[in-house]
């Protein structure tokens, strides 16, 4: 407990001193142009949020198979590196910091998506149980993946280094590992969707094993002071379930302690991927996984300025990110620090479209001037 801290106490993050503790939280918005590649109106939406002591980008697929969704940034091609070097150099320019989110979707992609209409790939051959895939031509039924064979298995770990590397190229100043919301990561980790019956499979360790191994890559590209774990420990986004998650993320945070990362970043209960759940019943909050990990946690989800200010007071978690609050306040610290009327977000312009619902929300400058 210590009552000094807040949402603009400076904090030490792996290599960097930030100057608050308000994180911009990886939000996918759709809008890269053509061959996936970000552009300038992606670079203009960055900026507008620099005051935000860290900002992660939007999940971004390492691979042409880890693409799940349309328009979404990947970090493959040389083109999308160029790309994303608009973002980085106009956060830079403004004095931010920006971390790339690395993104494997496994078994949420769809042949739509998939080089030669292949199927997509997952730790077993068993499509999510609930929701739709995304393709260029609307929502489809997923369709059943294919189990990657064991010596496919490195050349997923490569995709991950090799993304990270291309990151380092774009001039990110990290990267932050996605192994959340039932993306492939996750896949691996949850026993209802890995059936596998090799060392990647059965036991926790066992099904921890590629989320380790691309860590490692990873550190190995940046340095463990500017890499991230995402992990949600109770979400249920992407369909994924286990017969004891707590035994589960136990095990997982206390082994990624052996990496000393830059952070790990929770999601709260309070969230399944991009919704509210009201009156959650798990109990896997950053409060549960304070006393295990011994590094710097960011706690995500359903925060506002009064929780925010209130989490890090209890020293449950050193940082806090903010998601939608984002989306539709690009100066939300300066915001907070007046205790500002925020502006309400417009859901239907999340996923795609324009600028409309992305750089058009006003900052309180452009409102008094307006
Ligand atoms: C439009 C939208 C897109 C999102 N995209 C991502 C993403 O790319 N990667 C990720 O880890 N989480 C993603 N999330 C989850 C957010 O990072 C965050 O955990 C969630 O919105 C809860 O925080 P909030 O209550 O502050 O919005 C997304 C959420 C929303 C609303």
């Amino acid at each position: 407990m210590n009552t000094n801290i807040d949402l603009f106490s400076p904090v030490r993050l792996g290599r960097y001193e930030l100057p608050n503790r308000m994180v911009m939280a990886p939000l996918t918005r759709n809008r890269a142009g053509e061959g996936n590649v970000p552009r300038e109106l992606n670079a203009e939406y960055y900026a507008q949020r620099v005051s935000a002591g860290l900002i992660i980008t939007e999940a971004t697929q390492v691979s042409p198979q880890g693409l799940g969704y349309p328009f979404t940034p990947g970090i493959h091609s040389q083109e999308q590196v160029e790309g994303w070097r608009l973002v980085t150099k106009a956060v830079h320019d403004r004095g931010g910091k920006i971390f790339l989110q690395l993104w494997h979707v496994g078994r949420i992609s769809h042949p739509d998506l998939q080089v030669d209409g292949a199927l997509p790939v997952a730790p077993s051959a068993i499509a999510p149980s609930e929701g739709m895939a995304a393709t260029y031509e609307g929502e489809k039924p997923y369709v059943t993946p294919r189990a990657l064979e064991t010596a496919e298995i490195p050349g997923i770990v490569e995709q991950y280094r090799q993304g990270a590397k291309n990151a380092l190229a774009a001039g990110f100043d990290g990267v932050e590992i996605h192994s959340a919301n039932g993306y492939l990561l996750d896949q691996f980790l949850h026993d209802g969707s890995n059936h596998r019956t090799d060392e990647y499979g059965g036991s926790i360790e066992n099904r921890a094993r590629l989320l380790m191994e691309v860590t490692e890559a990873v550190v190995s590209v940046w340095g463990a002071d500017r890499v991230g774990v995402r992990l949600s420990p109770s979400g249920t986004f992407g369909s994924v379930y286990d017969s004891d998650l707590k035994a589960l993320f136990t095990y997982v945070v206390d082994a990624l302690n052996q990496f000393e990362l830059a952070y790990l970043h929770l999601v709260e209960p309070r969230v399944a991927g991009n919704e509210t759940v009201e009156n959650p019943t798990s109990e896997l909050s950053s409060k549960y996984f304070r006393p295990i990990y011994k590094g710097t946690l960011i706690s995500a989800g359903g925060y506002d300025r009064e929780s925010g200010n209130a989490v890090l007071a209890s020293g449950d978690a050193d940082l806090v990110a903010y998601g939608r609050l984002f989306i539709s306040n690009p100066d939300l610290p300066q915001r907070f620090a007046l205790n500002a009327q925020l502006n309400p977000y417009d859901r239907s312009s999340f996923y795609g479209g324009d600028k409309r619902g992305y750089t058009d929300y006003p900052s309180l400058e452009l409102q008094a001037a307006g």
